[in-house]
């Protein structure tokens, strides 16, 4: 396996947002919040069909966050082993972002649902699929009772 993997963005997120401070947390969140993907154009074949879809998953490469391993996640007050999060602040630093795609206009995906800074670049794209995607499932750790606390908190800048 190599040490190092280089990873080639195929786009760019264009959103309201420019620090993380006071933004959303998940999208589920932030749906009202409009935002679009920029597609660069050698990317363009791969967007066919896509307009099919209601949600698409963005797989993100969050450049303005730090690498942790242990956080408190921004739904919690104790410290957790990061792969136990959504942080952004992780080994990589990728984020998933589910969206709703509203339109397509070429290369240029808009969607709401917005938990990401402008600028952010985006590696991959894929189509929701609920019946590929979504589980049912009782085991959600602190989430349990960090997701009480979803509605109300915002972003701030301890992923740094
Ligand atoms: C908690 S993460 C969740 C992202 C994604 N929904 C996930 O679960 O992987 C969302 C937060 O990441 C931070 N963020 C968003 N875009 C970023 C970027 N490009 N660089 C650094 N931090 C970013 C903001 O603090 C935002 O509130």
């Amino acid at each position: 396996m190599p040490d190092t993997i280089s990873l080639q963005p195929i786009g760019r997120i264009h959103s309201p947002f420019t620090f993380t401070t006071g933004m959303p947390i998940q999208t589920v969140a932030a749906a009202d919040v409009t935002g679009h993907v920029e597609v660069f154009e050698a990317f363009a074949p791969g967007l066919r069909d896509i307009e099919h879809f209601d949600y698409l998953i963005l797989l993100t490469h969050l450049h303005q966050a730090s690498e942790k391993l242990e956080v408190v996640p921004f739904m919690d007050t104790q410290s957790h082993g990061v792969f136990a999060t959504r942080s952004p602040a992780r080994p990589n630093r990728l984020g998933l972002s589910i969206v709703r795609l509203l339109r397509v206009e070429g290369c240029a995906l808009h969607f709401s649902g917005n938990d990401m800074l402008d600028g952010t670049p985006v590696l991959d794209i894929k189509p929701y699929v609920p019946a590929l995607d979504v589980r049912q499932t009782e085991r959600i750790g602190w989430f349990q009772q960090g997701l009480q606390r979803l509605p109300e908190t915002v972003s701030d800048d301890r992923m740094k």
